[in-house]
């Protein structure tokens, strides 16, 4: 066996109902003294109560998903104006995703405190979009210092938005099996990610206030996430890419419709891949898994659902042929992709 394998350094707290003693023990430990707190509107008390014990400087509240490059630069303005030492983010991927536009430019560290399954906080990947083109990158300042993960704060994450931002994480593991990067440690991160979100997420759809499948799932979201952040982006995750950036679809719902598309068109020609996603499934292959669990969870099942347009596919199937990986397993071409992406579109039976 050969690989090369990179583990990004962080310090990462799970503990249930331990949100504020967490983000307080890690501002000291930074020796915080001006912090700038970043949520939305709807995480704003949450927020609030989280870092109530802290010197706070600044809180941030103009938030919006894939990161328009206007707000990152609003963001960065006052968080030099305010002489912000710190950030706490208190949200789901689009405030993290915030948060690591300031730290890009400004090395400012940060205390993530996550309230979706999206991953961001453990990956050093940064992402803005601008004039409808989504660009994502690697820098090692935008890795959140610390990750402070309360499996309570996802209690009132609804159903359906833990069905798809679950699904997202789910995406993370199957597609950092033909990543550019893909390694053997990735791989067993990504297969008990499978594990642990495929109990999770089931127990969450059908009590989202239950505490016991929240915290599978989260810890599963977190290993998908460090699966992701050492495999980089494989073929999935630059479809997706594409769709938010381009149409400003929504980043969860993109990733639950694609995936089954995704893996139907790999899995053929990664049968190492296939056999390991179907045993963290517990099923015959990867793709019946997949569905089996999808089907419990009544996953998003249609592009079209989301915003985008018929007369929209033509053009994302050229911006995605420029993006595919060398990694993916099986050839893109502009046909095999269109007929991908007809089928997310309308919902139809992965082939
Ligand atoms: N750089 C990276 O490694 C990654 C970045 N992302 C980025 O993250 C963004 C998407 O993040 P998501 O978490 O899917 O969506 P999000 O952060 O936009 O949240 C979706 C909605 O859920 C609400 N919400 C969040 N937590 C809640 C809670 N506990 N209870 C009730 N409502 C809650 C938010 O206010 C928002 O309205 C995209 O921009 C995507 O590109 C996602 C994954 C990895
Ligand atoms: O697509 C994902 O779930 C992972 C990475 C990103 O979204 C990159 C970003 O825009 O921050």
């Amino acid at each position: 066996m050969r690989f090369i394998h990179t583990t990004l350094p962080q310090r990462v707290r799970f503990a249930s109902g331990a949100a504020a003693a967490g983000v307080r023990a890690e501002a000291e430990l930074l020796g915080a003294r001006r912090v700038m707190v970043i949520a939305a509107d709807a995480e704003r008390a949450l927020a609030d109560e989280i870092t109530a014990d802290l010197p706070v400087a600044l809180r941030h509240h103009e938030v919006a998903m894939h990161v328009p490059v206007e707000l990152a630069e609003r963001a960065r303005a006052a968080a030099a104006e305010l002489q912000a030492d710190a950030i706490v983010s208190v949200g789901g991927g689009s405030t993290t995703g915030l948060a690591k536009a300031i730290a890009l430019t400004t090395g400012l560290p940060i205390i993530a405190v996550p309230t979706t399954y999206a991953g961001s906080e453990a990956t050093d990947v940064w992402g803005l979009t601008e004039n409808a083109v989504k660009t994502t990158g690697r820098d090692p300042r935008v890795l959140p210092a610390a990750i402070v993960y309360d499996p309570s704060l996802t209690l009132t994450l609804p159903g359906d938005l833990s069905v798809a931002s679950g699904l997202n994480a789910l995406a993370h593991c199957v597609d950092s099996l033909w990543a550019p990067h893909s390694d053997p440690i990735n791989a067993a991160l990504a297969a008990e990610g499978v594990r642990a979100l495929n109990a999770g997420l089931p127990e969450v759809a059908a009590d989202p206030s239950g505490l016991d499948g929240r915290e599978h799932a989260l810890y599963g979201a977190y290993l998908a996430a460090t699966a992701f952040a050492s495999a980089g982006s494989g073929l999935h995750h630059k479809i997706c890419h594409v769709l938010g950036g381009m149409y400003d679809l929504p980043h969860a719902q993109t990733h639950a419709v694609v995936l089954p598309y995704v893996l139907a068109f790999n899995a053929p020609n990664a049968p190492d891949a296939d056999r390991r996603l179907a045993a963290a499934f517990g099923a015959d292959t990867a793709l019946a898994g997949l569905q089996a669990l999808r089907a419990q969870l009544s996953a998003p099942a249609a592009l079209r659902d989301y915003g985008l347009a018929e007369a929209d596919l033509p053009a994302a199937v050229e911006a995605i042929l420029e993006a595919v990986p060398d990694s993916n397993p099986t050839p893109a071409t502009g046909d095999n992709l269109a007929a991908l992406l007809r089928a997310a579109w309308e919902g139809s039976e992965p082939a």
